[in-house]
């Protein structure tokens, strides 16, 4: 099990910083040009003279200034993307930049992008810095916050937004200061003694000598609340007792270890191919179920992967490579149109711990299961209406998500769950099925049970029902939503440990 890290992990590893700093310097200025092509959001820097520096009057433990109240990241976000001091550092750009869009996705109550998607995504650079500078700073924004409502550094700084400050406080009171100097990077060095002055008289307030325990008890258990780390072995290139013997050696490196969630690996296991099956996965990107039912038919058979978005599909090709899987034959093409079998599409509700979702300020404060049973019962829908209304778009999480326009997450959901009810009938019709997964990263009976009992009549009718794949797993479909719903499998994600999960097997005999 992963143990919660001590604070001196805020500070990165010696050598990471080291490579970091080498390539800030070799590729600053071309790094800042690609950067604002590639963050669109960004207006550019615009440089305005350093902040004045502050006396300790302008900052006041007691009398804190309100002037931040939870309206303002929103204004401020705006500040950050209408031109606002950019700092200099690309990895700080980045997570000032990753910060704003998942405070005000978080504050609009909209779905919106992970901070995986945002930090680790092509176009960013040093992925890894700058997810751990953005992890960090929301984990300590609690404490960031009340510092910036302490001082007038806002005020005092109108091209400083608040989630600059955030990234550079974090980094001047607690990550590793900041080299390059810019406005805004000036502005808090400006007050830097007078915000850590601040800092202790906060930890004195509360009689505390660590930061963290400023967080309060709730949000520290949050943070301390990891899941345990799996891997699944790729088939293709290791057996598993050669793997388990790899592991008890020296760390393991090796290509045959993919990390990924323990729940991730079911969909495949629940399907059980043959090697002689002929498999088909409507949408298949980045192709994480999809390589492993190709290791699963030992690379034997054919797997053929379909997604309409091209460069997801690229992705799944590039990681059918590295998997060695020769038997997945992948096309950009769109299920709905396709007469094939369906993997399934989901808004990803189960993987907020492997999103990291719960460093936002909103997490735990709606309901999980929520307003789904209670506003969806199952609906038949007109199959051409589904194919309109369920675009593919708000369907993949992450990078789709973080290009759609942002939407209520209920609509959201609701949406997702006529596509997916959509895409499960259009598999149905495929004279040649035997057996149809439906999986789903999602914990909303909406997208879940509810997909399930829209779509059972018809299954019946065509000859299918609904199998146990895994007899001996405890948690299963919610009772009364479904028939057969203790044939579902359910993973929660809290309880297992694991990302949430879905999986319903139909079989026709
Ligand atoms: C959540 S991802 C799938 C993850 C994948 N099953 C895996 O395990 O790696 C959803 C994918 O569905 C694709 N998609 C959405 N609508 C589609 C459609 N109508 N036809 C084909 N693919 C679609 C998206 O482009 C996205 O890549």
């Amino acid at each position: 099990m992963a143990k919660h890290k001590p604070l001196s992990i805020l500070r990165r590893g010696a050598g990471e910083h080291k490579k970091r700093q080498t390539a800030q310097h070799a590729k600053q200025t071309k790094a800042q040009k690609r950067q604002h092509l590639s963050l669109a959001d960004e207006d550019g820097d615009t440089p305005r003279p350093a902040g004045k520096s502050y006396g300790a009057s302008s900052m006041n433990a007691h009398a804190r200034k309100k002037q931040c109240g939870p309206g303002d990241a929103t204004q401020n976000t705006s500040r950050l993307l209408a031109g606002a001091w950019q700092p200099v550092s690309v990895v700080d750009r980045q997570a000032a930049w990753a910060v704003a869009q998942l405070l005000r996705a978080d504050m609009s109550g909209r779905g919106g992008a992970s901070i995986k998607s945002l930090t680790l995504g092509p176009s960013i650079q040093a992925k890894k810095a700058t997810y751990a500078v953005t992890c960090q700073t929301l984990k300590l924004l609690p404490v960031l916050k009340q510092l910036l409502e302490g001082c007038t550094l806002l005020q005092q700084n109108p091209g400083l937004a608040s989630e600059t400050a955030y990234v550079l406080m974090y980094e001047v009171l607690f990550g590793e200061g900041c080299r390059l100097r810019g406005p805004a990077e000036k502005a808090i060095l400006a007050v830097r003694d007078d915000l850590s002055r601040l800092l202790d008289t906060m930890k004195a307030e509360a009689g505390v000598e660590d930061v963290e325990a400023l967080l309060g008890a709730e949000l520290q258990h949050r943070h301390k609340q990891q899941q345990p780390r799996s891997a699944r072995v790729n088939t293709l290139k290791m057996s598993v007792p050669q793997a388990l013997a790899w592991l008890r050696s020296p760390p393991p490196e090796h290509s045959a270890f993919a990390p990924k969630s323990k729940s991730s690996c079911m969909p495949a296991h629940a399907l059980d191919p043959g090697p002689d099956w002929e498999v088909v996965d409507a949408c298949a990107a980045p192709g994480n179920k999809t390589t492993h039912v190709a290791a699963l038919m030992e690379g034997q058979g054919r797997v053929l992967a379909f997604d309409r978005d091209a460069k997801r599909l690229a992705r799944l090709k590039a990681n059918a490579r590295a998997a060695a899987a020769t038997n997945i034959e992948a096309r950009v093409a769109d299920f709905l149109s396709l007469p094939l079998a369906t993997d399934a599409l989901y808004s990803g509700s189960g993987t907020v711990r492997s999103r990291m979702d719960h460093l936002l300020p909103s997490f735990g404060q709606e309901s999980r299961l929520g307003d789904a049973h209670a506003s969806a019962q199952p609906q038949s829908v007109n199959q051409e209406q589904l194919k309109q209304q369920a675009t593919a778009e708000e369907a993949g999480i992450d990078e789709a998500a973080s290009q759609s326009v942002a939407q209520p997450r209920n609509e959201r959901i609701e949406r997702l769950a006529r596509f997916q009810e959509a895409a499960v009938r259009h598999a149905l019709q495929l004279p040649a099925l035997k057996r149809l997964v439906y999986s789903t990263c999602s914990i909303h009976e909406q997208e879940n049970e509810a997909v399930m009992a829209a779509v059972l009549p018809e299954a019946k009718r065509l000859g299918f029902r609904l199998i146990d794949p895994f007899p001996a797993w405890h948690r299963r479909g919610v009772p009364g939503t479904v028939e057969d719903a203790d044939k579902l499998v359910r993973v929660d994600p809290d309880a297992d440990q694991t990302d949430g999960f879905f999986i319903a097997v139909l079989e026709r005999s």
